[in-house]
Parts: C-alpha cells; structure tokens; sequence
C-alpha cells in the first residue's frame, strides 16, 4: 500500500508514526521551515512507545520520503491523509491540488476534527473517495479513526486503517465534529464555565477526570459504565434515577463562555502551574508511557483498545518469513530499542531471551507449527535454556539471529540461536530444548508426522560439528564447602 500524508504537525505526524512503525513507507509534505524536526521528534517518542507497547517483534520500519510539492508526494499513492491546519478554504485548495496529481481511484482521507465530507468534496472531481478519517492524539497509539462518507471508499480505508492497528468506527450519517468531537467538547465547555465562574482550578478539574471517571471511560465507555451503576436494576433504574437531573441546572450544555483575554490568561497561567515544569515532549513522554500500561492492562483482559493491540501482535508474529536456502537459517531479526537499553546503556538481559524467543517463534512458523495448530490445541513449550552474553549492543544497533537444529525424537527438539552484529560479530548463544505439547491436556506428546518429517528435512542440512559448548551447563564455580 503505497501512502502520503499531506501536513506532518501533531495530527499529520502521528499518522507517519504509526504508518512507518507499522511496515509502511510514507511520502511527505509539508513546507513549514521545522517540518522535519517537528516529525522527527514525534517518530522519536512514537519509537519509543511502540518499544515498550509490543511484545512480538515490530517490522522493518518503513521509510519517510520527503517531497517538494504535493504533486510529487501523492503521485502514484493509494492512500493520501490530509492533516493541514483545520481551515475548509485550505482544505479545499489542498485536495484540488491532490486530485490534480494523484491516481483517481486513490483514498483521500482527511484529519479533519470538524468537517463533514459533503463540505470537504465541493468542487472535488472525485467526491466518492473523500472521506473524514479522524484520528485521536496521539495518532500513533489510540486505535479509534472515525471514518464519515460511506460507501466502498470507506470500506476500503478502513481495511487499510485496521491493518496498521486502528480500530475504525464507521458513522453512517455525517455531523458536525462527528461523534468524539461532539462529547469531548460538551465536556470540556462545562469545564471552561468552571474555571471562569472561579469553582475549580485546570488542575482540579483534571485531577476529577484523572482519579475517576477518566480511568472508567478508558475501558468501558460512558453507557457500560452507566449501566453497572444502575446497580442490579441496570440502564432503566440508572436511567430513572439520573434522567430528571438532566432537566435540573446541572450543567450550562450549549451556553458557550466568552474565550475573551482574561478567561484565556487564568487558563493559561492555570496550566503554566499545574504542567509548566514539563516540556511537551516530556509531557508526550509521561502520557505514551501510562497509556502503554494501560494498553498492556486491556490486552491481559482481552478487552477494549487492548484488542486491537493483540491482533497487531499476532500480525508482527505472523509475518512470514521468506523460507531461507541458507544454513544455518536466518529467520530473525530485530532492532535494539530505546527501552531495551538499562542502569548499563546497553541491551538489558532479558531483553536477549526475547530475541531468542521470537527467532524459536520464527523457528515453529518455519517448522509448520502455525497458528492453525495452536488453535486446534498444540504448541511446542521452552522446557530448558541456557544464554551466552558475549558482547555488548546498544540502543538501534540491528541483530539477525541464525537458527540450528541441533536434534530431535518424536517429543523434543534442540535448537541453537547465535545472535550476531549486521556485521557478523557475535552477540550471544542461545541453547534451547522445547517440547512439543498436547495445551489442552498440558502435557507432552509426539508430533504428528508431517512435523517431525519437517524436523528431519531441515536436520539433513545440519552437517557441521556442535557448538563447543552446546550441552553445556554454567561454568563451576563453588563458595567453599558448596561442592
Ligand atoms: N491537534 C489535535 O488534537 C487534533 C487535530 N485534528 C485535525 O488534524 C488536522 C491538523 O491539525 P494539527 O496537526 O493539530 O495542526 P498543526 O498546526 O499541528 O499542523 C498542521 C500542519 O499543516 C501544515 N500545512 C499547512 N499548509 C499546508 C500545505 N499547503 N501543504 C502541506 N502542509 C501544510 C503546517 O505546516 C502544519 O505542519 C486538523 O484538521 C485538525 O482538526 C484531528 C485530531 C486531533
Ligand atoms: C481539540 N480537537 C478538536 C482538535 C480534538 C480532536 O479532534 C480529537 C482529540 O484528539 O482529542
């Protein structure tokens, strides 16, 4: 899939972040003076997100191809996001100049937060493929895009969307601010009247959201969570209980306060207060790092936005590898993360048996051990391993891992990864036994033939003498007496 993005500030760079973290190459536009600082920063937080959101192995990161102009950006693309400042007459300027160049049946889809597609298509050539795909901040780690235009555009990107992590929510009909925009801004006018009538601070307001409600809303919504505290009577009895307090002066709804200089200063100062010690970047930092917990929390549960977030993971397993010719296989590699690195500066010890664990992953894949067999109740488990540290790596240095299979019977399989430098230098030895399981039973049990048919075709390759020390233990070395 071939992808531009037109406009790389908060909203545009985040769309890059999570297309390029995902696989995909993006060409660019954007003629601000800092454009590649700007996304270059947010790529620098968003690597440093997906570090520590992913367990599997991430992809090859896509390339970023700057552009002169949007002519050259969108030539030849099929998915064109438009994240320019949020103005219709610039708007409609930019997806002329899209249309102008790029191919007709190509996806535009724009960030827009306000703007209905009947308005964004005036005087487009091609309408139909026009549609909002609007994202939430930051793009590169909250999954919901609601896509507003209908129609097999909207199918097609929102099957695109999906494959980079997102979760689209189709809306049928458009609105103004479709739905997000709509609620969050009730909310957030409500606490515009608070601060301006003097009854709460910005960071007594945000304290409210932040150990309440908030916590509520991340996993379950606003009528989930409503429904559990109608108590055993649900919805109706909540909805009896708190319907008439719609009708009482709770809230001022649709009265907007004057955003004149003095509201905008106690705002301001107010917020200089409560965050000013932090810069953006550190507060993206602090916001990446608890939504990564919370992400981690929901996937544990199967539930909410951590579901997206697992099917990306089985995605990033998936991947196939092309088949090696070579011997030993090379059917791993990966890239130190900023997150691997520890107290040291270099790759924290554990963060070596996850490399060995997804080169055995690639290693089941290559051997036929797919997911079909694990959902039919088979696996092959880790029973014994035993880790060489030979060298130190640093934070963005590439690995490949090569594969041995050192034996096999009808139960077991042995296998010896050697990770090395894109040089060839040596990084570490991993010596594994793993054993094939009946998960149901949670017990060993022979393979079926076709995998241990598998085991010997790639065994005929392996010719050269063991590792000097393959089967070896830990080096003796006794307090006095011990031994
Ligand atoms: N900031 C937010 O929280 C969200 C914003 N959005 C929407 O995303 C869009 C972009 O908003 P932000 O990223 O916040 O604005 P921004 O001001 O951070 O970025 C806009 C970018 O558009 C670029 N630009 C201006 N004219 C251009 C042109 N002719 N060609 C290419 N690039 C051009 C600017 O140089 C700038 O980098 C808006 O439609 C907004 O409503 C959507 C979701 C959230
Ligand atoms: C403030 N905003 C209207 C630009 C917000 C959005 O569009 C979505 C978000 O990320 O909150």
């Amino acid at each position: 899939m071939k992808i531009a993005a037109i406009g790389g500030g908060v909203i545009g760079g985040g769309w890059i972040a999570r297309f390029i973290l995902n696989g995909h190459d993006v060409s660019i536009f954007d003629p601000h003076p800092e454009a590649q600082r700007i996304v270059g920063e947010v790529m620098a937080n968003a690597s440093r997100a997906y570090d520590k959101l992913f367990q599997a192995p991430l992809p090859e990161p896509g390339r970023l191809i700057w552009t002169s102009s949007i002519a050259e950006a969108v030539a030849g693309m099929d998915y064109i996001q438009e994240s320019v400042s949020e103005r219709l007459d610039l708007k409609h300027r930019i997806i002329a100049e899209i249309e102008a160049a790029a191919p007709k049946d190509a996806i535009i889809g724009s960030s827009t937060s306000g703007f209905k597609p009947s308005e964004l298509r005036q005087g487009a050539k091609h309408p139909d493929r026009i549609l909002v795909t609007h994202p939430f901040n930051p793009v590169y780690l909250l999954p919901v895009v609601e896509v507003v235009g209908g129609g097999k555009a909207a199918d097609r990107a929102s099957a695109l969307l999906s494959q980079v992590g997102m979760k689209p929510v189709t809306i049928a009909r458009e609105i103004d601010a479709h739905i997000g925009d709509r609620l969050l801004e009730a909310v957030w006018r409500e606490a515009l009247w608070l601060v301006k009538d003097g009854i709460a601070s910005t960071q007594e307001i945000d304290d409210v959201i932040r150990y309440g409600f908030g916590l509520r809303w991340a996993q379950m919504g606003l009528f989930e969570t409503y429904r559990i505290a109608g108590g055993e009577a649900g919805m109706r009895h909540f909805l009896a209980q708190f319907g008439p307090a719609l009708k009482w002066p709770w809230t001022k709804l649709m009265d907007v306060p004057d955003l004149d200089d003095a509201l905008i200063d106690q705002i301001a100062s107010q917020s200089d207060a409560q965050s000013g010690a932090y810069s953006i970047r550190e507060l993206e930092r602090i916001r990446d790092d608890n939504l990564v917990g919370i992400f981690h929390a929901l996937k544990a549960n199967d539930w909410g936005a951590g579901q997206p977030l697992r099917e990306a993971e089985n995605r990033f397993y998936k991947r196939k590898v092309a088949a090696p010719s070579t011997y030993p296989l090379m059917l791993h590699q990966a890239r130190v993360g900023a997150s691997w690195v520890d107290y040291n500066g270099h790759m924290t010890e554990f963060r070596y048996l996850q490399v060995f664990g997804d080169a055995t992953d690639a290693f089941l894949i290559h051997m036929g051990l797919d997911e079909s067999w694990i959902a039919k109740g088979f696996s092959a488990y880790t029973v014994e391993t035993h880790i060489r540290h030979l060298a130190e790596v640093k934070a963005g240095e590439k690995l490949r891992v090569e594969t041995r299979l050192l034996g096999h019977d009808a139960k077991r399989f042995r296998l010896h990864h050697h990770i090395l430098r894109d040089n060839g230098d040596e990084v570490a030895t991993g010596e594994h036994m793993l054993v094939f399981v009946d998960t149901a039973k949670g017990r060993s049990t022979s393979m079926p033939h076709q995998f241990q048919h598998r085991l010997e075709e790639i065994a005929r390759k392996e010719t050269g003498p063991l590792p000097d020390h393959a089967g070896a233990g830990i080096r003796t070395l006794c307090t006095q007496g011990a031994e």
